[in-house]
């Protein structure tokens, strides 16, 4: 195991750790140190890397591969097809900048250069393409890889926290998390002042977890002193965050970071096309989020009443939207 701690010793910088949950996934010895790795990087930058994960690498390779294939059918094709049909289960294609992420803290920049794929069992999009063939079920078998993993790291946090480890398993029946697949082109021109390939934001959810590939131009953490971090690109890692509505749940004291996707250098250009994969994990829309025991013991107030995931999203995009 390489756990490495989130504060190198002997300097105040943070790093983004990257962590082996197999001993915890398999309750073997090393699962404790596995908790208190993940506890202290959620702590301290928000972020860290996972192997040992047990996320099948061909069910990501072919989601992966027929994504691509997806994002290089012509661009007309691509916005047209399916267009309002509006199923559950769907899936909805969002072309290049035509979401800006950083709206929802309120700055204004150019959209995100960037196209994706956006698919929820529970959430509603347009009807699936015929082509590439088999891309509905690449999108549903790799749902289910994450919905495990996603398991396994909610229990991580039960243990780091000091819950019942099923505590969370109720708020996840009917959950509505987001799977995306996001393409990064090529930058063959300049991008326009003030365009990323994706803006300044954070995650909205309770936690995200990023399949994501080495490229120049890639995902950069703010940490809390301001700082710009390149998040490390392990072949097979994942990157996992913690999102907002996580970071009220535990009264602030774990911490959602805001994030980035930096351009690639212009000299780069032709070698920088990227494909990142988040899957965002929200609880179903009736949970209540409110602050946990442990964080608002021994006379530490609650900062924030308890609301509803559903209220919460309606809030937070009601704010992003108002400034
Ligand atoms: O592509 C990435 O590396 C990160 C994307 C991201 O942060 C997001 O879509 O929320
Ligand atoms: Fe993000």
């Amino acid at each position: 195991m390489h756990n490495s701690s989130a504060t190198q010793p002997g300097t105040s910088a943070p790093t983004i750790p990257v962590i082996d949950v197999g001993p915890f996934i398999r309750n073997e010895a090393g699962a404790a140190a596995v908790v208190s790795a993940i506890e202290t990087a959620c702590r301290d930058t928000g972020f860290f890397l996972v192997t040992g994960h047990g996320v099948s690498p061909e069910k990501t390779m072919r989601l992966y591969n027929l994504a691509r294939a997806f994002f290089d059918l012509p661009q007309d094709w691509k916005t047209q097809q399916g267009r309002g049909t509006d199923v559950v289960g769907g899936v909805a294609f969002s072309p290049i900048a035509d979401e800006a992420l950083s709206a929802t803290l309120g700055i204004k920049t150019p959209g995100d250069y960037k196209e994706s794929l956006n698919f929820g069992v529970r959430l509603p999009g347009d009807s699936w393409p015929d082509q590439p063939e088999g891309i509905e079920q690449a999108f549903r078998d790799y749902f289910v890889e994450m919905e495990t993993l996603a398991k396994h790291l909610r229990r991580v946090f039960c243990k780091a926290i000091g819950l019942d480890q099923d505590y969370f398993e109720a708020s996840f029946d009917g959950h509505m998390s987001a799977l995306r697949v996001i393409n990064y082109p090529e930058q063959d021109e300049d991008p326009l002042p003030g365009q990323l390939r994706a803006g300044v934001h954070t995650d909205y959810g309770f936690m995200t977890i990023l399949r994501s590939e080495a490229s120049s131009g890639g995902l950069q953490v703010q940490t809390r002193d301001g700082q710009w971090l390149d998040a490390p690109s392990i072949d097979g890692a994942y990157v996992v965050n913690i999102g907002d509505a996580f970071m009220r749940w535990t009264n602030d004291e774990w911490v959602s970071t805001p994030h980035r996707v930096a351009n690639p250098p212009s000299d780069k250009k032709g070698s920088s096309r990227r494909q990142s994969i988040p899957f965002f994990l929200n609880p179903s829309k009736d949970t209540v989020i409110t602050c946990l025991e442990p964080f608002c013991a021994e006379g530490t107030p609650a900062k924030y009443e308890p609301i509803t995931y559903g209220e919460y999203i309606a809030l937070k995009t009601k704010q992003a939207f108002s400034k």
